[in-house]
Formats: structure tokens, C-alpha cells, sequence
């Protein structure tokens, strides 16, 4: 029996651990998850698909002493700074991060499971789960790269409001409501956003750094090269958060080394696994948050020969449940994986 615990379970990614867990029956399905959050949600009850589960207050030597055997970790990034580490339990444990916090350390593997598990060593405890908009971009972007290697990448990003966690998507909800109450008020004041959210989008996610990007598009940046192990791939990303509750989409405009084609491109996204290709524009047909919320895999459509990179490049849009694919389910995904090699 494999035993698991989710910290930060009653939060947007936490929650859908849960969800993914019961999903993948073969390896993690049959054993509830032990629930731990702040001291807030310390006795609430939750609804999951194991039943009604308590939250215990996290505590450390109290998670410790039932030495799981993974630990998935939705806090904030401050959290798992102080705690990751102490979670692996001298070695008893592997502990899966969603936060930023260990990413970009050299002896941090950094994995998305379809491109490459092969980066955690037989050692590694401490695993680091990507950003949800590299995760997503990731996945379409790396069956590209193998074929024609990526030079250079621009993206768009159009981010939903769970990117915040739960409380982003509550904030949109709230804003949207007051204001049909009374279209001509003034706009509710934002408190997770730096601008109200409702009607509106917001070009600026993350803290600003000194380049003129923000963290969030830095953070493409930096992990793409990491997870692709193409430390001089040029990145330049514009991160915009949305009016939508889940699902981030991207235009992605890719310049490769070698000659590239729609057709070739179309043919090697048709197999790559966790990716479904949506691209039918003449009758509609293209990835959107509507469609691509709830669903494991990411969509990928509007794919075209590039006006400004000619046969060196293709352009793409991109949609997926940064909540699944880059969260719980790449979380979980990496633990099945991890399972699956003790076999
Ligand atoms: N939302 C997204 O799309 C993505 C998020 N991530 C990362 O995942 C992590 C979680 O994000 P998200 O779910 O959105 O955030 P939420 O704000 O929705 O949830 C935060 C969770 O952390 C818990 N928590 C807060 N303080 C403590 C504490 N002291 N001890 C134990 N638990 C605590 C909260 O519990 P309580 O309810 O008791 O306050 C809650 O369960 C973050 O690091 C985020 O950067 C990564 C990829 C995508
Ligand atoms: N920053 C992402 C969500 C997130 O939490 O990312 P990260 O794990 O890199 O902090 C968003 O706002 O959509």
C-alpha cells in the first residue's frame, strides 16, 4: 500500500491531488490521502471522492512520525523553504514541491513526467513540480523541439484567475456578481489581484524584476531551458492574467534550427502522450479554456506556418488545466512514475 499526504489540501491544487490521486486506481487509488493544512482548517471536514476526511493541523514531527511515502506539498514557496527538506524524513519520504522554491537549484530535479523523469536519480527525495505555464508550454513545445530543436520562443500568456489559488478564482466571482449588480459602480477593490479583475485584464504576474519582466515570465524562461536541458534557448514571455477560472492558454511563436513544416509538426503532436491536437479553425475547432478546464490533457491547435520565421518557424496556441497538468497531475504523475520504478 503506497501512503501519501497532501499539505495544502484544502487549496486549489491540494483539492485536485486528491481529485488525481483516485483517479490513477492502479497505483495511489486505493489509500486515502492523510489532509493537512494550516491550523485555520484544523478539524474541518472534507469532501473527496475517498469520503469525508479530516484536516489535521500540519506539524511537522507529527506528519513525520507516519512516514509516507510521498508527500505532495501545495503551500507557498516560504513553506517548503523551511519545511521540504525536514519532510523527507531522513530519507523515508519523497516529497513532491508545487511551489517555486526549489526549482532552480543545480541538484533539484525539475520534472515534467513526459519529457524528462530521467533527470530524478535514484537518491532524489525532494523532487520540484514546474510553474503551471511552463508545464502546459512544455508539453507541446518539447515533441517540437526533439524533431526540429527550438531556438527561440515568444509567448503570450492569458492566465486564469486559480493561477492565485482559490482565492483568485473567489475574486473573480465576487467582482463579476457586484458588478452586474450595478454596471455603472466603480469596480470592487482588488485585494489578490493589483488591479480588479472582473472585465478586465491585468499584464503584470509575479513581482516585477529588473529586466522589465515579471517573475512568472522569467520563470518560462528559466525552467523551459532547464527541463529541455537548452540553457541557450532565447525566451521572451508576456504573462497576462484573465477574467476565466481555470485554464491557462498561450500563443507560442517558435523559431527552430532546422526547416519546419505545419504537416510535420501536426504529425509528431498526433502521438506525443498528454497532448491533444485541436486544430480545425474552419469549423471552430481550437483549444480554449472551456474546453481544455477538468481535462488531463493539454490542447494544442491554431498551428501555422510562421509569417515572420518562414520555414525555420510555426506558430501555436496552447490551452491547459494548469491546475492538473501543471500541478496535481504532473505531481502525482512523477509519483506514479517513481512507484512504477520500485516494480
Ligand atoms: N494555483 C495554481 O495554478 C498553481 C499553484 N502552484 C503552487 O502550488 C502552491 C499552492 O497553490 P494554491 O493551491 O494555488 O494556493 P491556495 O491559496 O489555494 O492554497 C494554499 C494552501 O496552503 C495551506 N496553508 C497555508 N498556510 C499553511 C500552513 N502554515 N501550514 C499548512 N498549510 C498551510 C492553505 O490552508 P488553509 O486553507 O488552512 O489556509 C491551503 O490549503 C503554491 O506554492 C503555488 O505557487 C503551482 C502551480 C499552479
Ligand atoms: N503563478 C501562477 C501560478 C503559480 O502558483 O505559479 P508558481 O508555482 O510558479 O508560483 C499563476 O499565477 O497563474
Amino acid at each position: 500500500m503506497v501512503t501519501c499526504a497532501i499539505i495544502g489540501a484544502t487549496g486549489a491544487v491540494g483539492m485536485e491531488v486528491a481529485k488525481c490521486m483516485h483517479s490513477r486506481q492502479s497505483t495511489f487509488g486505493p489509500t486515502a490521502p492523510a489532509l493537512y493544512a494550516s491550523p485555520r482548517s484544523a478539524g474541518k471536514v472534507m469532501s473527496t471522492l475517498y469520503g469525508d476526511l479530516t484536516i489535521a493541523a500540519f506539524d511537522v514531527d507529527l506528519v513525520n512520525s507516519s512516514s509516507y511515502d510521498y508527500i505532495f506539498l501545495a503551500v507557498s514557496g516560504s513553506f517548503s523553504l523551511e519545511w521540504a527538506e525536514k519532510l523527507t524524513n531522513g530519507g523515508k519520504t519523497v516529497v513532491i514541491d508545487n511551489s517555486s522554491a526549489f526549482r532552480y537549484h543545480d541538484s533539484i530535479p525539475l520534472v515534467v513526467p513526459e519529457i524528462n523523469l530521467a533527470a530524478i536519480g535514484p537518491d532524489d527525495k525532494l523532487i520540484a513540480n514546474p510553474n503551471c505555464t511552463t508545464a502546459i508550454a512544455a508539453m507541446a513545445l518539447h515533441p517540437i523541439h526533439a524533431k526540429y530543436t527550438i531556438e527561440t520562443l515568444i509567448v503570450s500568456s492569458y492566465q486564469a484567475t486559480s493561477g492565485a489559488g482559490e482565492p483568485g478564482m473567489q475574486e473573480l466571482l465576487e467582482g463579476t456578481r457586484k458588478q452586474l449588480e450595478d454596471l455603472a459602480a466603480p469596480p470592487q477593490p482588488a485585494k489578490m489581484f493589483s488591479h480588479p479583475i472582473a472585465f478586465n485584464c491585468i499584464p503584470c504576474i509575479d513581482k516585477l524584476q529588473d529586466n522589465g519582466y515579471t517573475k512568472e515570465e522569467m520563470k518560462v524562461a528559466w525552467e523551459t531551458r532547464k527541463i529541455f536541458c537548452a540553457p541557450d534557448m532565447k525566451v521572451s514571455v508576456t504573462a497576462v492574467r484573465i477574467p476565466t477560472l481555470r485554464a491557462h492558454s498561450e500563443a507560442i511563436s517558435i523559431q527552430t534550427k532546422d526547416v519546419i513544416d505545419v504537416a510535420g509538426v501536426k504529425e509528431v503532436l498526433a502521438t506525443a502522450k498528454g497532448l491533444v491536437v485541436k486544430d480545425d479553425t474552419a469549423n471552430d475547432v481550437y483549444p480554449m479554456p472551456l474546453t481544455s478546464s477538468g481535462a488531463d490533457n493539454v490542447e494544442v491547435g491554431r498551428i501555422r506556418q510562421s509569417l515572420v520565421f518562414g520555414d525555420r518557424g510555426v506558430e501555436i496556441f496552447v490551452c491547459g488545466d494548469q491546475l492538473l497538468r501543471g500541478a496535481a497531475l504532473n505531481a502525482v504523475l512523477i509519483a506514479e512514475a517513481m512507484e512504477g520504478r520500485k516494480a
